[in-house]
């Protein structure tokens, strides 16, 4: 009897990995550099749980570039890809950096080339523009993306991933689970979205917490944080250089003409290894 390769198996034998996070916004990192992706969304979606795998937020698979110092990819834990993702990019540009000696690293992401930079004991990234154009965020129908036609009046937001702003008087107030969960779906959202509640403090000074579409609630995110940067200074609500606080801690922001800045700590929590016995489950 022949066995036939399992096209959903992963073939790997032993995976080596690194654990981190920015502000608790956690993240499990796979060097793949200079071999085939290693990556699928099963093998994600297994790595994700907090059970069998060890659990993250966000994976971060980097990549060879040709036109960057690394290609990075991300997947949400429910397996989904993901266009960007703030903090894990800081979270490799620390690494990439401790590497190499540099301040600056170039990465190639799927919404584009983001540099980032040392900034004392942080790293901070240039995020990109905003995208405000309805089918580019993108959303199911052509209509204002400033005040979606929904309830709460948000603010839609792409920063290489779809974000909802909503701004509320009281941030204690909200029922994240639930309404986050809802609003990811709406059908306004062919891709779903992630959800921002922001309560603005004062013209630099913002709270917020995040339902992420693929993952939930998390402590952090730092697309969301800029996409939060850039609807409130739209709404006339703060000025373009803030700080956020966020569940696990604070952000700094700054929508420039070259793009959104945020700047913000980064841990290396500890490195491990998945076992055969694990990957040949998934
Ligand atoms: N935590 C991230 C955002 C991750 C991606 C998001 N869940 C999506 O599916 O778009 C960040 O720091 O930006």
């Amino acid at each position: 009897m022949h066995n036939e390769p399992n096209p959903t198996r992963s073939p790997i034998s032993k995976l080596s990995f690194l654990k981190m996070h920015g502000l608790g916004n956690d993240f499990v990192i796979i060097d793949s550099r200079g071999r085939d992706a290693q990556i699928t969304p099963a093998l994600a979606k297994a790595i994700g749980d907090r059970n069998r795998g060890v659990g993250f937020d966000q994976l971060a698979e980097i990549r060879t570039s040709e036109s960057a110092d690394i290609d990075l990819d991300f997947w949400n834990n429910d397996g989904s890809r993901a266009g960007a993702c703030g903090n894990a990019t800081r979270c490799v540009a620390r690494l990439m950096m401790d590497e190499t000696g540099k301040d600056t690293i170039l990465i190639r992401t799927e919404r584009g080339l983001l540099q980032a930079e040392r900034a004392g004991t942080e790293v901070s990234v240039n995020m990109g523009l905003p995208i405000l154009e309805w089918d580019q965020v993108p959303l199911a129908a052509n209509v204002d993306v400033e005040h979606l036609p929904l309830a709460g009046d948000p603010v839609a937001v792409g920063m290489g991933n779809p974000h909802a702003v909503f701004f509320v008087n009281d941030i204690t107030d909200i029922d994240l689970p639930t309404q986050g969960a809802t609003i990811e779906h709406d059908p306004l959202f062919p891709e779903r979205t992630n959800v921002e509640f922001a309560e603005v403090r004062s013209r630099s000074e913002i709270r917020m917490r995040v339902w992420e579409r693929g993952a939930g609630i998390t402590l952090a995110c730092g697309s969301g944080a800029c996409a939060t940067v850039v609807a409130a200074s739209l709404r006339g609500l703060t000025d373009k250089s803030v700080r956020m606080e966020v569940d696990g801690g604070w952000l700094a922001l700054e929508w420039r003409d070259d793009g959104v800045w945020m700047t913000g700590p980064t841990t290396l929590v500890f490195a491990g290894e998945f076992d055969a016995t694990f990957l040949e489950q998934v």
